[in-house]
């Protein structure tokens, strides 16, 4: 199937270069995500050596899918039938360790070779938020043969486990997070004995390994790349160093460098790019990009297609016409009610649904289908209720909504939060209750969904201290710098600071 547009010659020397182990950089706009799908089908359809598959990879689920969507618009659904795949990052490690189970190199607690892996403890049995310096939490090592587990000081904030007997019920039941996959994956790789049977693996399954994103890589996913390019496979990785994000997932970025020149790698730069249509946008990019301040108008929602900022609740204390798709991360079951309510409205207004309503229905407990099928209309009054945007309507709406979430089957115990708990929810639905009112809403979403997306204009708001950033000059090592490059890279022809 021919492409859309006809690649340019950079980009279609990257694409089907030769070599072994590729590096791909590219600016934003430039072609990354098209370029990784035109080499997934070079490499997927020119060697021909069945049984060993082309795999492409990359960080996000939302990144992943999109490479998905490219790769199958370009070359067929068949391009990615099996053995060939495009997974993330996090589903290469579930798939490995499996490996090392099913083969008996390792054994799981209970003999599981199947397991089920959560994105976090949160909802489980002894899962509590963990503060640094608030003692001790379980994480999951290698005992010999045996996984089994350790207590570790906490030194990030999140959800784990801090009692022994607790963690290893869970694993006893097959059941981990991907924090307990990587510990299990990066103990293997630091013996000679399971690194050679994992590099093994790679080379019996896999010829060709294409990284997008490769910026947002940690320690364990480039020591995984290093062991399959020395495994003989060939290795592309496509990335931008500014638009590393993933520093809660450990990203680290200045390690993909030193992998580069380890391994030899053929550099190809790809410079042009076509996201900006403007003079303004080339203008905001190139200046950025070289460290120069730049200077970006104010605005208002009204004239922007979206809204960006670093934190969900910036959004929310924006103009009323913005509608942030979350409230960000859930930690009750009141506040995943509250996103329930908001999917609600935003598949109304902008047929997409809210970011993390999928995890609000699991720790609700809720189907899905169940969900869709009856929430609409209960949901519906809970809505209504709140659109008289009075107190009492705000702290009615919330019985409401919990009255709801138990017809349509919740398990939970849905109480009155205790201390400001029930207070922040009614302010959470004022918020909401003030879009209602609107006639058109903009979306609003955190930089971080933002990334490898685009729009004709887009709204930034950004702290002062940001907003000064911006007008002296970013640095590349900067993570906050990062993220506002990324954000003001997004438009195609305008961006204002709203
Ligand atoms: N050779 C080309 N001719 C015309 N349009 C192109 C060409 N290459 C890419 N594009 C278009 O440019 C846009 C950006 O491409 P793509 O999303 O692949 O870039 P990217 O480098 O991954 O962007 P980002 O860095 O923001 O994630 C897309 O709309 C894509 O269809």
């Amino acid at each position: 199937m021919p492409a859309r547009f006809s690649l340019t010659d950079e980009q279609r020397r990257a694409a089907a270069s030769r070599a072994e182990h590729v590096f791909i950089i590219a600016a934003p706009g430039a072609g990354k995500t098209t370029i990784a799908a035109e080499r997934y089908g070079v490499t997927r359809f020119a060697d021909r050596d069945p049984g060993r598959r082309t795999i492409g990879v990359s960080f996000a689920r939302s990144a992943t899918q999109e490479f998905r969507i490219r790769v199958q618009q370009r070359w067929g659904t068949r391009a990615v039938g099996w053995p060939h795949d495009i997974k993330t990052l996090d589903s290469l490690h579930c798939e490995l360790v499996r490996h090392l189970l099913v083969t008996g190199t390792l054994r799981w607690p209970g003999g599981h070779t199947e397991l089920k892996v959560l994105d976090i403890w949160r909802g489980q049995r002894g899962a509590r938020y963990l503060q640094p310096n608030q003692g001790w939490r379980r994480v999951a090592t290698l005992h010999g043969r045996d996984v089994t587990s350790v207590g570790t000081h906490i030194t990030r904030p999140g959800y784990g486990i801090g009692t022994k007997q607790h963690f290893e019920t869970h694993l006893a039941n097959g059941l981990c997070t991907h924090e307990e996959i990587r510990a299990v994956l990066q103990a293997a790789l630091s013996r000679d004995d399971l690194r050679q049977v994992l590099a093994d693996y790679l080379r019996n399954t896999t010829r060709s390994l294409i990284v997008d994103e490769v910026f947002d890589a940690n320690d364990l996913d480039v020591d995984l790349i290093l062991l399959a390019g020395k495994s003989g496979l060939r290795t592309t990785l496509i990335g931008d160093p500014w638009q590393a994000l993933y520093e809660f997932r450990g990203a680290q970025p200045d390690l993909v460098p030193q992998l580069v020149k380890s391994q030899g790698y053929l550099s190809l730069p790809v410079t042009e790019s076509f996201r900006f249509a403007t003079h303004e946008m080339r203008h905001i990019a190139i200046e950025l990009r070289a460290g120069r301040g730049v200077a970006v108008e104010d605005g208002s929602a009204g004239e922007v297609d979206v809204v960006l900022a670093p934190e969900w609740g910036m959004l929310w204390q924006s103009d009323a016409r913005v509608l942030p798709l979350s409230f960000g991360r859930v930690d009750n079951q009141t506040e995943a009610g509250i996103i329930l309510l908001l999917d609600q409205v935003v598949t109304e207004r902008f047929d997409r649904r809210a970011i993390f309503a999928p995890e609000a229905m699991a720790l609700l407990g809720l189907e899905p289908e169940t969900v869709q099928a009856e929430g609409s209309s209960q949901f519906r009054q809970v809505l209504e209720t709140i659109s008289h945007g009075t107190p009492e309507a705000m702290a009615s709406a919330l019985n409401q909504l919990r009255s709801a979430l138990k017809e349509l089957g919740s398990p939970r115990q849905l109480r009155t939060l205790p201390g400001s708990g029930e207070e922040k929810q009614r302010a959470r639905l004022h918020s909401l209750a003030q879009r209602l009112n609107q006639a058109r809403c903009i979306p609003g979403m955190t930089i971080h969904q933002a990334k490898g997306k685009e729009w004709p204009t887009v709204g930034v708001r950004v702290q002062p201290t940001q907003a000064d950033r911006i007008r002296t000059g970013l640095t590349e090592s900067s993570a906050n710098d990062r993220a506002l490059y990324v954000a003001l890279t997004r438009a195609s022809e305008s961006v204002r600071f709203v």
